[in-house]
């Protein structure tokens, strides 16, 4: 088989919502389309990809390097052993020819949207759900059926008061949610904490409610929020400081007893590493949000996993960032502790297929080959409009 063309656009995702350290109004999104001459059931097999929220289209790196290293190879250079289908491996290290170590920047996030169509493709010639696939390469074969997801929101917003977010809230458990995340630190702590009550209110059991202050914090800050938080008993605290301080992580480690979140923005296995390190985190309790398409993809998102295993963590800790399909069929395949999810921000490329409705927090894998795209009619519709 081999790669027949190669499309790739710029979406806009901008929206008038802010954390604690950006605004969404100018957010977009790369999309990517890679044809390939396999045919399973008489279609030709296609894979696509995007990025994520909170880091831009990668465009210029796609165009000028990843992607033309992807054309330019010898096409059976591609292939597994089987030679009827690609190598996400050898992908990998094809378009990452000539790239040096360290300084990671977002070219994993470039080459993020590669590997997920990659995937896509992979899953498709096998004629299995990408979770399937993973649990039989790289798991005991069963995949999990139904994923733990949660609702991320509770943004910033001009004009939303106290009441908003509390209406916000409702809506997700109204959708079939029963755990939330929103957004701190984008004010004082005296002004976010009746925030954080008044969602509790809605939500009820705090261990349904995480908070996430995306990085914003300086060390004192970020302990006088974790005491501002510690009675509540929040699900988690979510990037207290700077995603690289791993000597702040350490300390708010020591100092607060729940649990904390970090890592949607570490986007190597070697950023992994330093974190278990240094970083203080608590195996039996803090979540690591790694999302495989901000950072190299899949095949580095399995590097970061060994890295976990060496150092005695469950892969059930690991909750990623970004909320798209991708990320659910690797939470399925191989059982993490489940996945985000965008209810009502930064579609249609948020959320999962339309026959897997949310149910009592969980969320299904669509029985259909590859990542499952086909079965979001509004994300395809953007797919077809742009690729
Ligand atoms: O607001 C963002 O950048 C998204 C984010 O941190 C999250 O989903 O955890
Ligand atoms: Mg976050």
């Amino acid at each position: 088989m081999r790669i027949t063309d190669i499309k790739e656009a710029r979406v806009s995702i901008a929206s008038d919502i802010a954390n604690a350290y950006i605004s969404f109004a100018k957010m977009d999104v790369s999309i990517l389309a890679i044809y390939t001459d396999a045919k399973v059931d008489g279609r030709q097999v296609v894979g696509y990809g995007f990025n994520s929220n909170g880091r831009y289209a990668q465009s210029g790196l796609l165009r000028e390097r990843f992607l033309l290293r992807l054309q330019e190879a010898d096409a059976a250079s591609l292939l597994d052993d089987s030679g009827r289908n690609l190598d996400p491996f050898k992908v990998w290290a094809t378009v990452m020819a000539n790239e040096k170590p360290g300084g990671h920047g977002e070219r994993s996030v470039a080459v993020g949207v590669i590997d997920m169509a990659i995937w896509d493709i992979v899953a498709k010639v096998e004629n299995k759900p990408l979770a399937q696939l993973l649990a039989e390469r790289y798991g005991d074969g069963e995949a999990d059926r139904r994923v733990s997801v949660y609702a991320a929101g509770g943004y910033y917003h001009p004009g939303k008061e106290i009441r908003g977010l509390q209406e916000e809230m409702r809506d997700y458990l109204d959708m079939g949610y029963v755990a939330t995340k929103m957004k701190i630190g984008g004010v004082p702590l005296d002004e976010d904490l009746p925030r954080v009550e008044a969602a509790l209110e809605v939500v009820g059991d705090p261990s349904r409610l995480a908070v996430d202050a995306n990085g914003r914090f300086d060390l004192q800050t970020a302990l006088q929020f974790a005491d501002g938080l510690a009675p509540y008993g929040v699900r988690w605290y979510e990037e207290a400081g700077d995603p690289l301080d791993y000597a702040l992580q350490r300390q708010l480690c020591e100092h607060y007893a729940g649990p904390t979140a970090t890592g949607e923005n570490l986007f190597s296995h070697q950023d992994v590493r330093n974190l278990l390190r240094h970083g203080g985190m608590r195996p039996d309790r803090d979540i690591l949000q790694m999302d495989p398409v901000l950072s190299y993809g899949l095949v580095e998102y399995l590097r970061m996993l060994d890295e976990l295993r060496i150092r005695g963590w469950s892969p059930r800790q690991c909750i990623p960032h970004g909320g798209h399909q991708f990320a659910l069929n690797i939470a399925a395949g191989l059982k993490l502790g489940g996945n985000e999810s965008y209810p009502r921000v930064f579609a249609p490329f948020g959320g999962f297929a339309d026959s897997t409705p949310v149910e009592e927090g969980l969320v299904a894998i669509p029985d259909r080959p590859g990542i499952g795209f086909e079965d979001k009619a509004e994300l395809m519709k953007v797919f077809h409009a742009h690729l």
